[in-house]
């Protein structure tokens, strides 16, 4: 077992830190002053006042090395929902998770935020302004909020009081910005091979999209304000722009600003949800023999196509957030930071 040395309140680990938001999220931990340790099953880039350590968050061990003498930990890793793994799923979302709170208490570390997901309410029906008192999904839409809910119960119900450690849980929802390898990559993508013509649904349905900046802003807000006297213990909290757009004038604007034209065909919600399912169905009945990857999932179509924004009271009231940049403004920085998807580049 490692020993146990006095923590430092300025020196946090970023488990993660490789991924888009862990990076987002350590660039403004060391603005701020803090020294970072960043665990990651990658090194992707290096930077001043960062120290690297590579391995898997299942292995307590190299996990240990990296939590010597640090009082806060962010765990932002995950398998991309895109992987669709269950296996790995289970393994570094629940296990690796279990393995992450362990090695904290071994290691003597006094928080852990987590990132979780606004998903883990989601069954593919419509939620509007959703709080957090909102039911775990009973059906979630895929293995990735299966695992992300049993991720999130096991954090918070670690937060002990009596034993020193605190915990929280922060749920952003449709996180996009400079650097983020899904969002615009899949709509630029989508739009190249032909498939941005269409609307499902009438196109009137409210999402939240959130800046990659403002639930940085809102994990550090939790890391600071999370003390055992706080009403933070042991909670989750929506972070999120709070300013619900419609997914298709959001999609819409991202699509025009890199030069492609938007999609105006409107198709009926339940037809193109039963094609997604139809070909789901054939991939998985195919999958011992070949591997597809339909663009149009039932999980893709279901979030494309309802309603699904939520409410950032709680973490307005307990925690003073209010997001830092607005949507216009989001958008504009992330189109000008993707010069190498616009049209004809
Ligand atoms: N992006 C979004 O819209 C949303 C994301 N979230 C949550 O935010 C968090 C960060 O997401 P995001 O930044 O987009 O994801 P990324 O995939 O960009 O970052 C996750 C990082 O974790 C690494 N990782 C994966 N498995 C392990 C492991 N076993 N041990 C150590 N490191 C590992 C990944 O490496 P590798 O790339 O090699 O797998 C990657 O560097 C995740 O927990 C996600 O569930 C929640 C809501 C929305
Ligand atoms: C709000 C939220 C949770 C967003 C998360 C990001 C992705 C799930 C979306 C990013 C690009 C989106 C997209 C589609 C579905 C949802 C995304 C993958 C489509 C596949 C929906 C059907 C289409 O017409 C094409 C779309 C491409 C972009």
């Amino acid at each position: 077992m490692a020993t146990r040395t006095r923590p430092s309140s300025k020196r946090c680990a970023v488990i993660g830190g490789s991924g888009f938001l862990g990076r987002h999220l350590l660039e403004r931990l060391v603005d701020r002053g803090y020294t970072v340790n960043v665990f990651d099953i990658r090194q992707a880039y290096e930077l001043p006042g960062v120290t690297f350590h590579r391995g898997d968050l299942c292995d307590r061990q190299a996990l240990l090395v990296a939590l010597k003498e640090v009082s806060i930990v962010f765990h932002c890793a995950s398998p991309a929902p895109a992987s669709d793994d269950r296996a790995l799923f289970q393994r570094v979302n629940i296990d690796g998770t279990r393995t992450v709170i362990q090695a904290c208490h071994e290691a003597g570390v006094q928080k852990l935020i987590l990132t979780s997901s606004a998903s883990v309410v989601f069954e593919g029906t419509d939620i509007k302004n959703g709080r957090e008192d909102l039911p775990y999904a009973k059906k979630p839409i895929d293995y990735y909020t299966e695992t992300k809910i049993q991720q999130e119960k096991l954090v918070l119900e670690a937060c002990s009081k009596e034993k020193g450690f605190l915990t929280v849980a922060i749920r952003p929802h449709g996180i996009f910005g400079p650097r983020d390898p899904q969002l615009v990559p899949i709509l630029i993508d989508a739009a190249r091979r032909g498939k941005m013509k269409f609307i499902i649904g009438d196109g009137s349905n409210l999402v939240d999209f959130t800046y990659v900046e403002n639930v940085v802003h809102g994990h550090i807000l939790a890391a600071e304000h999370l003390k055992a006297d706080s009403p933070l213990c042991g909670q989750a909290y929506h972070i999120t722009n709070d300013e619900p757009v419609r997914f298709w004038d959001f999609m819409s604007q991202i699509l025009e600003g890199l030069g492609y034209s938007a999609p105006r065909y409107h198709l009926p919600y339940t037809l193109v949800y039963g094609i997604a399912l139809l070909l789901w169905l054939i991939a998985l009945v195919l999958r011992p023999l070949i591997r597809i990857k339909p663009t149009f999932s039932p999980m893709r179509v279901a979030l494309a196509g309802t309603h699904h924004y939520y409410s950032c009271a709680r973490a307005k009231k307990d925690m003073g957030y209010q997001p830092l940049v607005p949507l216009r403004e989001a958008i504009v920085r992330t189109v000008e930071s993707y010069p190498h998807l616009r049209k004809g580049a």
